[in-house]
């Protein structure tokens, strides 16, 4: 008997009905600038770390972000989440917070936290969570901070 008829036959057993669960993402994108500078470090410090990317005027980026949701296939909605309902938590998360701004001046998260994407992602994550119906339903956030970096966090700590 394999792994799928012994679930099956537990289930049948206890009378619960299998339910698949399926990953659900959404994306969208941003556009805001930043300057990577430590509040920790001296100038040069800073300078010699972050080079190019710690010069007073800043830069920007195009940002894309993937929204990852995880759980059960509802058999009446057919859905894990309704995606119309993800896009108004990524609206109110992301979009409202971060398109068009200075991360590290209009964002007060990153007042005192650098604003790579590392911890783009977690103040994300931690925006995210605020909303969704279920705190276990976030399965991973994503960004394209270029086409060549790729940040992923899933809510690991350590
Ligand atoms: N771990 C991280 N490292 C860097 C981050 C970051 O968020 N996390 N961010 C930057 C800069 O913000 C910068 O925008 C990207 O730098 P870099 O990869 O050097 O940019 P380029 O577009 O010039 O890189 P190419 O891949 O050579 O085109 C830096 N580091
Ligand atoms: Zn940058």
């Amino acid at each position: 008997m394999n792994q799928l008829d012994k679930q099956k036959a537990e289930s049948s057993v206890s009378g619960k009905q299998l339910q698949p669960k399926v990953y659900v993402t959404k994306c969208e994108t941003f556009s805001a600038c930043h300057r990577l500078h430590s509040n920790q470090l001296s100038d040069e410090s800073n300078q010699s770390i972050f080079g190019k990317c710690n010069n007073p005027n800043g830069h920007g980026h195009n940002y894309k972000v993937e929204v990852t949701v995880y759980g059960p296939v509802d058999p009446v909605t057919g859905m894990v989440m309704n995606l119309t309902d993800l896009k108004k938590y990524m609206q109110l998360a992301i979009m409202n917070n971060l398109d068009h701004k200075n991360l590290d001046k209009d964002v007060p998260f990153f007042k005192d936290v650098v604003s790579t994407t590392e911890n783009l992602a977690v103040y994300i994550w931690d925006q995210l969570s605020l909303l969704l119906p279920s705190p276990g339903l976030l399965h991973e956030i994503k960004i394209h901070e270029t086409e060549k970096n790729i940040v992923v966090y899933r809510g690991d700590h350590c």
